[in-house]
């Protein structure tokens, strides 16, 4: 396993795999599930597309396939066939339209561990070529402490954690950042309020979590933005249709348009040299 890992690193930095601009990536996670994560991460991708931001999805939420539900849509390949060997990274994405793309995920994630050299080659040098085809790769963590989770986390260029001002969600939000577990010991976390009624009340519940998370666990994090409780999410999500699409003119929308310009904003400028897929890559190596 060991040395596994180390090929995969050595391979990670290898030439072949480098390409010209590195893509940013971006974890969305959440302390607990439910709290709206996937939903968000959806519209994120369209309010970031609506940048000319070429978004691609990974559903690292594995074997649950939830951003391929927000968006109505049946993959007939994921990532595990791409471990195989079976198909490319191109035969796998699964266009959404406005240059956003799914990656979807699998069960097979935790496989890469067991494949020998050649098939790790053939899995880095496809992984590489996301690089080319997007700006941003967005990845649904799936919620809690799951080793994936943490790992997907600390390996990530950023960390947006979703949150609401429920107490459970809170309280399940300051158990996630105590587990994080960065190489660089670096995470850039940033947190959005989910389902807040006013700016007031999310505002409340970003302070109440940055006071426990700066006096307990020394971190820094920041307040991305809110989104209101709004039930246009939940006919999206009974339409299987992202609010973004359904209703644009919502508040929830409106609300994630607004946090895609932070994004936009916070982590685009000014401009930083990403490691890129392959830095990403190296990074969740290095945690098996
Ligand atoms: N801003 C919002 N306003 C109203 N309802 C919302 C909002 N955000 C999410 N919801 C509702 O919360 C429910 C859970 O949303 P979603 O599936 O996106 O959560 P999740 O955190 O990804 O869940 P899981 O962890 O189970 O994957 C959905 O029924 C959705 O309608």
């Amino acid at each position: 396993m060991y040395d596994q890992a180390s090929t995969l690193r050595q391979m990670a930095s290898e030439r072949e795999v480098t390409v010209p601009k590195n893509m940013r990536v971006i974890a969305v996670s959440s302390g607990k599930g439910g709290v709206g994560k996937t939903s968000f991460v959806v519209n994120l991708a369209l309010a970031l597309a609506e940048y000319n931001y070429k978004v691609i999805i990974l559903d690292g939420d594995l074997g649950l396939a939830n951003v391929d539900v927000a968006f109505g849509i049946t993959p007939k390949y994921n990532i595990k066939h791409l471990l195989t060997g079976e198909k490319r990274i191109e035969d796998i994405l699964y266009p959404i339209g406005k240059g956003i793309k799914v990656l979807p995920g699998a069960s097979g994630m935790v496989e890469l561990a067991n494949l020998d050299r050649g098939q790790l080659k053939n899995v880095l040098v496809n992984l590489g070529r996301l690089e080319k085809m997007a700006d941003i790769l967005l990845i649904d963590t799936g919620a809690g402490l799951g080793h994936t989770v943490l790992n997907f986390i600390s390996a990530a260029d950023d960390v947006i954690l979703v949150l609401t001002p429920e107490p459970p969600s809170m309280t399940d939000a300051y158990g996630l950042i105590k587990s994080i577990k960065s190489p660089t010991g670096k995470v850039n976390l940033n947190i959005v309020v989910n389902r807040v009624k006013s700016e007031e009340e999310a505002r409340q519940a970003y302070e109440r979590l940055e006071h426990a998370v700066t006096k307990f666990l020394g971190m820094p994090i920041s307040l991305l933005g809110w989104v209101y409780d709004d039930p246009s999410v939940g006919r999206s999500v009974m339409e299987q249709k992202p609010v973004g699409l359904l209703d644009p003119q919502s508040y929830a929308y409106r609300c994630v348009q607004w946090i895609a310009g932070n994004v936009a904003g916070v982590f685009m400028q000014p401009p930083t040299q990403n490691s890129g897929i392959r830095g990403f890559i190296s990074s969740l190596l290095k945690l098996k």
